[in-house]
């Protein structure tokens, strides 16, 4: 592929037919306001080395420097922005501020990646203030160098925000948000500090006190010194999350309350950190009610400068300008966006590795932020993450796939092309409770399509289709081993989806043995070694990794679903001219699930041998009055244990009646009891039971805040 700059430059003209070869010395001519920045440390990492009487001159600074006074008028008048000009003779790099002159050696550094330097003139800047990631998933937080190679990229890629908030860090959240950091902890987080800033990156630091604050002076108090604290290693962004909590936590006045406190008492008093950023309870619009004042409220009542985050129309939601029309105008203020994506906490199985695509290209001047929250994968995040820094700095030049594909070069440039093939088919997230979806082997899709409706339709087979399929399965089987065998070249990565590797490689054999199965339905002893094979991997498809109740996911979107469906048409042909009994189900899961509460009912079930399961949910659940979730077999099975986690302790099951059914028409109440005290965890007497269906209903009367933490069941031997 072509060079390009990374983010696409807002102006960029290069001389077509000249270019200079890259000085080996130069004369430095630095503007004194980059004293204590890092534009010139990284400028001196860069080019060779200087020598005060080399004919080649290398004139940086910031607007107002004498240095580059003659160039202040090319220097955009916007934060962040920067002039680089490549002349035979010399280089000129101006900032409008220590940051954009920063941004302008990053960009000259891709430069000098090319074996010749362009006569390049450069006039660029960003079009959202704010721009990154805020590592806020649940499940395994990021390691120490996870994070340190995740600062530098967002300094090469020109993000200026991290926002550490991890759900499962016990200082960040309940119980110990007001405990300072144990020693080790704080000089780890020093580090990343200090890392940050080499990359011109402002390390947010946020709190998430809201499940057990109280509003008195005390916890306020207890929080500010939390922050001092943190300002003393040198954090100089915070946020406050108030986030997936019900309760005292989540009213808004004492909410504005105290972050004007903070903003009043800390912020404006430091004078050297960047604006409050809070995250609202009500953070979406499917979970907010304007009549109920919440948003309103922080918007009259918050100090102007204190950003509010939100997610969009739905937890997990593309931003276009509908959105941000809804939000502005309540909060007050442009909303601080916090994108789910490629967030995959809610469904773990998957990897997310597709294009950034779906937010509208005309927003930039309706948010002041736009920070992606990523995978517990940190390298695999960074495919997404290539295309996040490019949409927020150049949104009107942002290209899904062009920058999708240079993403991919950015992370594996010797295997690209292996790695482009897996990502093409992991991208979409599979059937989850927030219904949200992507699309997946889009190039591939023609040919399947094809494939499976000739077959299913005509019984024959269209030759063309298949022999792409056919050539697609070689390229994944063989994308899978380029890759497992990769070595060195990025093997953090390689060790964070080495699961999905083999798995997909096993999609790619699966693939290969269902396209011979095809050929053989009228053959009767050899169509049977084909339908054995497939069936083995289909085991080792589903059993192949603890952590999953059904192993991993991949290729979920469209090829499991087009190799299942041939494997199944198949084995009903040979079926039926041979009057046999083979197995013609590939995919099976025992169980059902309904629900009318709207958050539950896209819940996929999970089965893994005498277990089956609701995939959890990480959301607070609005589970009306008189709503009900029913879990339905199969057939009749008889259970052995069914426990159920709504994350509230006795009197919250108070709310909810359990209950059975052998035929759907007549059920029977279960009790719930705790599994054990001051657990939320509950079990129910229905050992030996023989059950249908399962059902759980909201008999209070009222709307109850719970969350679905399990819902569990396993079936007697
Ligand atoms: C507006 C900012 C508030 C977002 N807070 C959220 N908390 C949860 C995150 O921890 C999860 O990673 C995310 C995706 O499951 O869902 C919600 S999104």
């Amino acid at each position: 592929q072509e060079f390009r700059l990374q983010p696409t430059p807002q102006n960029y003209t290069v001389q077509q037919d000249d270019s200079i070869s890259i000085p080996r010395q130069y004369r430095l001519m630095a503007g004194n306001s980059l004293n204590n920045g890092t534009a010139l440390p990284l400028l001196r990492s860069l080019m060779p080395e200087e020598a005060p009487d080399a004919a080649f001159r290398i004139y940086i600074g910031t607007k107002g420097d004498k240095v580059v006074s003659s160039y202040r008028k090319r220097i955009p008048q916007k934060s962040e922005g920067y002039f680089l000009k490549i002349e035979k003779d010399r280089i000129i790099i101006a900032g409008a501020d220590e940051r954009g002159t920063y941004y302008g050696v990053q960009t000259l550094a891709q430069l000098l990646t090319l074996d010749k330097l362009p006569l390049a003139e450069v006039a660029d800047y960003p079009d959202v203030p704010y721009r990154g990631v805020v590592e806020g998933f649940y499940g395994t937080p990021w390691s120490q160098e996870d994070r340190i190679r995740q600062l530098d990229f967002y300094g090469r890629n020109k993000m200026n925000v991290y926002l550490y908030g991890p759900k499962d860090d016990p200082y960040h959240s309940t119980p110990h948000w007001r405990k300072p950091y144990p020693a080790q902890e704080a000089e780890r987080l020093k580090q990343l500090v200090d890392r940050a800033r080499d990359n011109n990156v402002i390390f947010y630091w946020a709190i998430h006190p809201g499940q057990d604050i109280r509003w008195n002076e005390e916890d306020r108090e207890l929080l500010l010194q939390k922050f001092e604290s943190m300002y003393q290693l040198g954090v100089r962004g915070f946020a406050v999350f108030f986030d997936d909590i019900s309760g005292e936590g989540t009213k808004a006045d004492k909410q504005a309350e105290l972050l004007n406190y903070i903003d009043n008492h800390f912020v404006q008093v430091k004078k050297d950190v960047a604006p409050l950023v809070m995250c609202p309870t009500e953070y979406n619009k499917s979970w907010t009610k304007v009549e109920g004042g919440y948003l309103t409220t922080l918007g009259e009542k918050l100090n102007k400068d204190i950003q509010i985050m939100w997610t969009g129309n739905r937890v997990i939601a593309t931003i276009d300008r509908p959105t941000l029309d809804f939000i502005n105008p309540l909060i007050k203020r442009k909303a601080y966006i916090w994108w789910n994506f490629p967030v995959s906490d809610y469904v773990r199985d998957h990897l997310l590795m597709g294009p950034v695509y779906g937010n509208g290209l005309d927003i930039e001047d309706g948010m002041s932020a736009f920070v992606s929250n990523p995978m517990e994968h940190a390298e695999a995040s960074k495919i997404s993450l290539y295309s996040v820094a490019d949409y927020t700095w150049n949104m009107e030049k942002f290209d899904s796939d062009t920058s999708w594909r240079h993403a991919i070069k950015d992370l594996m440039p010797l295997h690209a092309e292996y790695l482009e093939t897996f990502a093409a088919h992991n991208s979409d997230l599979g059937k989850n409770g927030h219904g949200f979806r992507r699309e997946e082997s889009i190039r591939l899709q023609p040919a399947l399509s094809a494939l499976l409706k000739s077959y299913l339709e005509k019984g024959e087979i269209d030759e063309t289709a298949y022999n792409q399929v056919d050539e697609e399965c070689r390229k994944i089987i063989l994308s899978a081993d380029m890759l497992l065998a990769s070595g060195n070249e990025n093997r953090p990565l390689i060790d964070e989806i080495r699961p999905w590797l083999t798995q997909f490689k096993l999609v790619g054999e699966y693939g290969k043995t269902v396209l011979e199965m095809m050929r053989l339905p009228q053959q009767e002893k050899a169509f049977l070694p084909g339908h054995a094979h497939a069936q083995a991997l289909q085991t080792l498809m589903t059993d192949n990794d603890a952590r999953y109740p059904q192993g991993v996911k991949s290729g979920s979107g469209q090829l499991m679903p087009t190799f299942d469906a041939l494997f199944e048409a198949s084995t009903k042909q040979y079926n039926q001219r041979f009057h046999t009994a083979l197995n013609a189900r590939a995919v099976y899961s025992p169980y059902t699930l309904e629900s009318n509460v709207q958050q539950l009912a896209l819940l996929p079930t999970q089965q893994k041998g005498k277990e089956g399961s609701i995939a959890p949910s990480n959301e607070v659940i609005l589970w009306q009055a008189g709503g009900s979730l029913t879990l339905s077999m199969d057939r009749p099975r008889v259970l052995a244990t069914l426990r159920i986690d709504l994350g509230t302790k006795e009197e919250g099951y108070t709310h909810f009646r359990l209950e059975t059914s052998l035929d759907g028409k007549t059920w029977r109440n279960a009790n719930l009891q705790s599994v054990w005290k001051g657990y939320t965890m509950q079990k129910a007497d229905v050992e030996g039971q023989k059950v249908l269906k399962i059902r759980l209903t909201n008999t209070s009367g009222s709307e109850q805040k719970v969350y679905f933490k399990a819902f569990r069941l396993t079936e007697q031997e």
